[in-house]
Order: C-alpha cells, then structure tokens, then sequence
C-alpha cells in the first residue's frame, strides 16, 4: 500500500470520527429544521438556524442571504496557494411540501450537507501535510417550487467550485435514480358570467375549457413516450354552480427524461390547452415558470467513487431495475450539474414509506433516520478525500463530464 493510499484511509476515518463526534449537534440542526416546516423561498427559520450552526463552527465564513433571502453560503479553506485549491461543494436544502410538511426529508439532506462538510474540514485541517482544498457549503432554497439552485447558478453562486455533491432521503439507497427535466405551466381560461339557469347560453364556460383541458392532456397520454410525464391539477374551477365560470386555472408539471425532448412534449401539450379555449370560445393564457428544472448529467466515475465508499459503511445500494429506470421525479440539482460535475445519491433512512406522504415525515423526523443520514454524509467526504488525494480520479472525473456535457450539445442540437 502507498503512501497516499494509507495517509488516504486514515484522512477517511477522521472524517467518519469527527461526524460521529459531532451527531448530537447535527441530530438537533436536522431536528430544529424538521419541526418548523417552511415553504419555498420562505425558509426563514432554517436559514437562520443553519447560519447559527455554521457560525458557531469555527473557522467558517458565513454569508447569510447569500444572493437569495433563504440562502447561505459557508467556507473554509486550507492554506497554501489558491492557485492549486479544489473547490469542494456540499448543498443543503431545506424547504418542506405544503400540507405535509418535510415528506421529502429536506431536513435530512441539510444535515447531510453540513455533516459531510463538517466532517471534511475536521479530517483536513489536522492533516500534516496541507491538502489545499476549499469546502464551500450552499444553502439551496425552493427545491420544490420553481429552484432556488438555478436562481443562484443565474447570480454566479456556484462559480468556482470544482464539484458538488449532496444526497436525498429516499427509501432505498441508489447512487443515482432518474432525475428527469421539468417544467412548471400555469394555464389560464378566461370566459364569461352569466346565470347558469337563467340563460346559460348567454355565456362562456371557462371551467369547461378547464375540463376539456384536464381532458386533453389526458388522451395525450396515449400519444406520449411511456417515460415521459404530464400531471396537474385544476387550481381554481369557478365560485358557484349558478355563476358560470368566466375563469378557472390549472397548473401542470411537464416532464422528459431529457431537457432536449421537452420542447417536443411542451408543443403537443400547447395543442391541449389551446385547443379546450378554441372549443369553448374562451381565451387562454399559457404561462411556465421562469426556472426549467434540467436532467441530472451524471458522472459514472463520482457514482463508482461514493458507492465504494458507502459499501464499506454498509449501504446496501438497490440493483432493483425497475426502480432505477422508472422511478423519476426532478430536481434543480440538474441545472447545476451542466455547469459542475456532482452527484445526488439516495439513501434509505430506516423506513419503507414514501416520498411525499405523511408516513415520509414522520419518517424523516424520526431518531431512527439518523445513523443512515450520517453514513450518507461519512461516503459524500470520503469520497470528496478521494478526488481531493487522488489528481488522477479528479482527471477521470473532469475527462468525464466533458464528454458527456458535449453528448448532451449534440443531442439539443440535433446533430
Ligand atoms: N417545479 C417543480 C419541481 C418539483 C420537484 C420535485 N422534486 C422531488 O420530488 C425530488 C425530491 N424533492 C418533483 O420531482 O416533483
């Protein structure tokens, strides 16, 4: 064994030490976050607390509202010249679903950012010989609602860092499941009010072309790739059964397994809800939210990197197929990896219920998730060690993400 091979396994048991030794105070950050449940871009609460807990850490600088209300940033560095520093990164998000409060376990992907850069710094700067290396840490707000990630890659926010990683609780451990391009819609009828008994036929019936809309999107599906997705939900459909409705609204997520295919999949759902306006004589507004949210470029070798790490902790990632190729949802984790190669691993956090449902919060307040959190934490700065000890990985990892940032040019263009 070399020496770097040895000096590597000893920086990696630190950084497993150091989580270890600071899991209460971890635990109590994860636990303060899940029990105020805040909305997109209304993350108070947790921003404040997460601010206070990398503040009481020594040696971060911390920039609170960094560029957003609701985000942070905190650094540490190592001496040396920055000329020769990797620019590690570790994301927190925190906003909750409303209704369910965290059924996404946002709480459990704070702790994980702040662990594992925690847990990096503690293993580094009692090395002997300087690693130089900064850990940046990004408080990433809105996950859920239209990415606060893509609001501050649009602000520069992740400029400079050479690689970024976070995890997501999940039910199962995976290094990686689909994570598909999407793009929120808001679809406005506007028609005219009349007594429905009286004389309906003096109006305009726009919770009909709210219907036949609902409708459309419906058939649609017949006509869709099986892993493309259309889904909504009729927001407001009139006031009174007597006023026929001269407005109702609907909000849709569209989704493609890649940002190239969703222009295709945005024409022909365009075809839907203009089609249910011209039927009923309404007029139709099409809005889309201002972030579309992107497909995870993946990094096989980062993938490789952390589930050698998390086998050695005792991850048990799934080889179940059918979860890996069809269980998607999206993320704007996405957008930032066509500017930074990273990964956004899963992990299990001790219960079999699922994301998005109440059974999923309590779960993810629950003491139980904790020791899977944390490991989650321990194979993200392991595997940080990896690329940071070893040049020739972080060469691979960068060889890589070149290659397929140019696959996916090719494919939005068409060549
Ligand atoms: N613009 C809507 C974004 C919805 C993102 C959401 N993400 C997840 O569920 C992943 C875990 N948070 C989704 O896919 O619906």
């Amino acid at each position: 064994m070399t020496d770097n091979e040895e000096r590597l396994i000893e920086l990696k048991d630190r950084v497993c030490r150091s989580i270890d030794e600071t899991r209460e105070k971890l635990h109590r950050l994860s636990q303060d976050i899940w029990s105020c449940p805040e909305l997109a871009y209304q993350e108070t609460e947790a921003h404040d607390r997460l601010v206070a807990f990398f503040t009481h850490e020594h040696g971060w600088t911390v920039d609170s509202h960094f560029k957003l209300e609701t985000a942070f940033r905190a650094t540490w560095r190592t001496g040396g010249d920055s000329e020769g520093t990797m620019n590690v990164g570790f994301l927190c998000e925190y906003d909750a679903l409303p209704g369910i409060g965290h059924a996404c376990g946002h709480n459990l992907i704070a702790e994980v950012g702040a662990a594992a850069a925690v847990g990096l710094k503690a293993a580094l700067e009692g090395a002997q010989e300087g690693v130089p290396v900064q850990v940046t840490v990004l408080g990433t707000p809105a996950e859920e609602d239209v990415g606060g990630k893509i609001d501050l890659l649009k602000e520069g926010a992740f400029k400079g860092i050479d690689v970024v990683f976070m995890a997501h609780p999940s039910k199962e451990d995976a290094t990686y499941l689909p994570c598909v391009a999407e793009h929120d819609v808001t679809i406005k009828y506007h028609g005219k009010t009349t007594h429905a008994s009286s004389y309906p036929w003096r109006g305009v019936n726009a919770l009909d072309a709210a219907v036949l809309c609902y409708n459309n999107l419906s058939v649609l599906r017949q006509q869709m790739r099986p892993d493309w997705r259309v889904h909504g939900i009729i927001k407001h459909g009139g006031l009174k059964p007597n006023i026929i409705p001269d407005y109702t609204e609907l909000e849709y997520y569209l989704r493609t397994p890649t940002r190239a295919e969703l222009p295709v999949l945005k024409e022909k759902a365009e075809r839907c809800f203009r089609s249910a306006a011209v039927a009923t004589g309404c007029t139709v507004e099409v809005e889309y939210a201002r972030n579309q949210l992107d497909n995870i470029l993946r990094v096989a070798e980062l993938e490789r990197l952390f589930e050698r790490n998390g086998k050695t902790l005792g991850m048990d990632f799934t080889t179940d197929e059918d979860v890996l190729r069809n269980e998607s949802g999206s993320t704007d984790f996405g957008n930032v990896t066509f500017a930074v190669p990273g990964i956004h691993p899963y992990f299990y956090i001790g219960s079999n219920a699922l994301n998005h449902t109440p059974e999923y919060t309590v779960a993810a307040g629950d003491e139980k998730a904790q020791f899977f959190t944390l490991r989650t934490a321990k194979a993200l700065a392991m595997t940080a060690l990896d690329l940071l000890l070893q040049p020739e990985a972080m060469q691979r990892v960068m060889q890589e993400f070149t290659e397929v940032k140019l696959k996916d040019d090719k494919m939005s263009n068409g060549v």
